[in-house]
C-alpha cells in the first residue's frame, strides 16, 4: 500500500526534532513537506501551525506532525481548522489510540518533554495505526461545530 503524504511544522521548540524525525521518515521510505521552522530563533507557532492545517485542509497532504515546545500551540492552531483532527501525543500509546479512535490526521508532539527517540516511537505509532470506524466513526463525526 502507498504511504501517505507527510507534512511537518514546528516552532523554534520543536525545530531539533523536527529535524531529527524527518531524518527517520525518509529512512522509513516517507516523502515529507517541511512547513518549518528552518532554524532554532524564536517565532510563534501560529505562522506554522496554520499553514500545515490548511494544507491538511485541502487535502494537499494527508497527514501532519506537528511540534512545539508543550505541543499544545501547535495542536490547538491546527484544530481550528474544518476537518484538522489534532491530537498531543506524548506516549506511543496515546498516538495509536489518536489514529484508532479520533481519526486523528495529525501529530502533535510535545518537543520540550518527549526525547528525539521518544518522538519517533511517538510518530512511528502514529503512522502505523489505523482508524477503527464501527462506533467511533458516530463520534468522530459529532465533532465538528455546525
Ligand atoms: O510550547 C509552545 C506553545 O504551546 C511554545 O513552543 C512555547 O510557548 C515557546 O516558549 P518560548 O518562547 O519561551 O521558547
Amino acid at each position: 500500500m502507498s504511504k501517505p503524504t507527510l507534512a511537518i511544522a514546528s516552532d523554534h521548540a520543536g525545530y531539533s526534532t523536527k529535524e531529527e524525525l524527518k531524518k527517520y521518515l525518509a529512512e522509513l521510505g516517507y516523502n515529507v513537506w517541511d512547513f518549518g521552522t528552518h532554524s532554532d530563533d524564536s517565532v510563534d507557532y501560529p505562522d506554522f501551525a496554520h499553514p500545515l492545517a490548511t494544507a491538511i485542509e485541502k487535502g494537499d497532504y494527508q497527514l501532519g506532525i506537528l511540534l512545539c515546545g508543550s505541543g499544545n500551540g501547535v495542536s490547538i492552531t491546527a484544530n481550528k481548522h474544518q476537518g484538522v483532527r489534532s491530537a498531543l501525543c506524548w506516549l506511543p500509546e496515546i498516538a495509536t489510540l489518536a489514529r484508532q479512535h479520533n481519526d486523528a490526521n495529525v501529530c502533535a508532539i510535545p518537543a520540550r518533554f518527549v526525547s528525539v527517540s521518544e518522538a519517533k516511537q511517538i510518530v512511528k505509532a502514529f503512522l502505523d495505526a489505523k482508524f477503527e470506524g464501527g462506533r467511533h466513526t458516530r463520534r468522530v463525526e459529532k465533532i465538528p461545530v455546525k
